[in-house]
């Protein structure tokens, strides 16, 4: 067939460097942008194959979020703007690593395998974000779109939940909202200015927001939002991209994970702070107090403001919804003790990544999903889309009741369902803070987080541990978990696990404890266990000063 003669001469421009082999992580590929030309050609034929097989747009997103700027990576978006399935993953992973001559018999086994009529037609969307190497990648990508005669439209530059949320919307028919960066910035603000314009009060001090965005995509598309949001946010935007490194001492990960404001951020007491990631699809809360002590509003905390906040709602409409809180093992245990103990609402755990979160959410009326380090959104089943949206319009409603439905209706408009969005997720925080006359500091008192550590520990293959119980168990190599559970005891309040990175060459390490002194002392000893039983390299673990 010509389309395969196409795709073998047309691949040989995009040729694998030998001997690597790359696996779809977490979150797609991820590594050295030198070594993903290919990756990105192939993903392109992928993504059409996907289309023609969903008969749907599919989404290509070219970007390494939070990790370096010489890094990038590539995730496929499925039709209704959610992660590609798991099945799709793993033909990922087998065309990215086909040698050049057999590309084409492990495509036509994939066209075999899900019985793909290739004479359907294909439409593929494609962003990027603004790493120096993304343009060139992204190009590579369309390559292999058009290799196979799909219809291709680039977006250019945007922050990945803006490639989520095209994708969705041109997935059905608009009724999600209008897939173009204008439709994006209308609907998110028109339902922002809806939900505080009956705040009685808001002074400008109120209104104003700090903004890292991390040298990245979301500073860019901030900079855009701005004028739909009339002045009802006062963003004051830091790490503009404008002399700064991408996700360089600033970020949400450089955030959430040093526990420590970005540079480059002018910060007064007690002023309400944020940060981006590099794609924008994660975003923290912070603020220093009046005696300059740093406090950090994780993603668990931001779970617990939003589920608190539509719980309220759906008590005051007198909807009878229940809402799940979807969080992963890196939850701090106050939250979750929290959410399960006062606020009684059903949470669970799932594996790190968000398409695991946002595949148990889906269970519930509204599943609440946020991983600690800020990613996360609310999804609403259609029943409770469907009971919101009649009760707003009930003429035999109570004022009351019909507000209370108003608020929610117009919430549910205010996020991005395809996936966790920073920029929308800012907007909910900042009314949520609004409506209920809440300062960062009142939210931060809902609860207190227990002291808590993340570290990284290099291997020389971090694929000997395996995990169980939701990544909290380590079943190889053999002691590791007698280690962990030996060391833990040591300690009050005390938990760790570890768990390989499905983004970076590394184990994770994570523990928490009663005091900040005894999790740095067990988050070292537990980092000493890996290196010794998993195979470290380099130089053993120090401990922490
Ligand atoms: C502990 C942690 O923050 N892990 C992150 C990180 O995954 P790892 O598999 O841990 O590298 O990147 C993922 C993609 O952005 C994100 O979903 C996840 O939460
Ligand atoms: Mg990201």
């Amino acid at each position: 067939m010509a389309q395969f003669e196409e795709v073998s001469q047309k691949s040989a421009l995009h040729p694998k460097p030998k001997g690597l082999t790359l696996q779809y992580g977490t979150a797609g590929f991820r590594t050295t942008a030198k070594h993903l030309d290919h990756v990105m050609f192939r993903m392109g034929l992928l993504a059409t194959l996907r289309s023609k097989k969903t008969k749907s747009t599919i989404g290509v997103m070219v970007t390494a979020s939070h990790n370096p700027e010489e890094d990038n990576g590539v995730k496929l978006i499925d039709p209704m703007g959610e992660m590609v399935t798991p099945a799709w993953e793993g033909y990922a992973t087998e065309l990215a690593n086909a040698d050049q001559e057999d590309l084409c018999s492990v495509m036509k086994d994939i066209i075999g395998k899900e019985a793909i009529d290739m004479s359907e037609a294909a439409s593929v969307v494609t962003g990027r974000d603004t790493r120096p190497s993304s343009e060139n990648l992204s190009r590579a990508v369309l390559d292999g779109v058009s290799c196979l005669q799909s219809h291709s439209l680039d977006f250019g530059l945007v922050t990945t939940p803006q490639l989520h949320y095209m994708v969705l919307c041109g997935n059905t028919n608009g009724c999600y909202g209008t897939a173009t960066i204008q439709g994006y910035y209308e609907k998110l603000s028109k339902a922002f200015i809806a939900l505080t314009k009956n705040v009685q009060k808001r002074t400008d001090d109120q209104k104003r927001l700090l903004v890292d965005g991390a040298n990245g995509i979301g500073a860019l598309k901030m900079k855009e939002m701005e004028p739909f949001l009339k002045s009802e946010l006062q963003v004051e935007l830091f790490n503009d991209g404008s002399s700064g490194k991408l996700n360089y001492l600033c970020g949400a990960d450089y955030v959430k994970v040093q526990q420590k404001p970005p540079q480059g951020m002018e910060m007064r007491p007690g002023q309400r702070c944020c940060s981006f990631d590099g794609d924008a699809d994660r975003i923290v809360y912070y603020y220093n107090d009046s005696a300059g002590h740093f406090h950090l509003l994780d993603g668990d905390k931001i779970a617990t403001l939003i589920s608190t906040y539509l719980k309220e709602l759906l008590t005051q409409a007198g909807l009878n919804l229940q809402v799940a809180v979807v969080q992963t093992a890196y939850a701090n245990g106050s939250s979750t003790q929290y959410l399960e103990n006062v606020m009684k609402v059903t949470v669970c755990c799932t594996k790190t990544g968000v398409k695991h979160l946002h595949h148990a959410a889906q269970e519930f009326d509204i599943g609440v999903y946020f991983e600690a380090n800020g990613h996360g959104t609310v999804l609403f089943s259609k029943k409770a889309e469907e009971q919101i949206q009649l009760l707003a319009k009930d003429p035999n409603a109570s004022d009351d009741k019909k507000h209370a439905a108003k608020l929610l209706e117009n919430t549910v408009n205010l996020i991005n369902q395809a996936t966790g969005d920073a920029i929308s997720d800012m907007l909910i925080i900042e009314a949520v803070l609004a409506i209920r006359g809440m300062t960062v500091q009142d939210w931060d008192t809902i609860y207190t987080d227990l002291p808590n550590r993340q570290l990284k520990v290099k291997v020389a293959d971090r694929r000997v541990i395996d995990t169980t119980d939701a990544e909290r168990k380590a079943v190889t190599p053999a002691g590791l978990q007698d280690s962990i559970d030996a060391l833990v005891k040591k300690y009050k309040q005390a938990r760790a696990f570890v768990r390989p990175s499905g983004t970076e060459d590394v184990v994770r390490v994570y523990a928490e404890a009663d005091t900040q002194e005894s999790v740095d002392a067990l988050a070292h000893q537990v980092s000493l266990a890996v290196y010794r039983l998993a195979g470290g390299v380099g130089e053993e673990p120090k401990p922490l000063k």
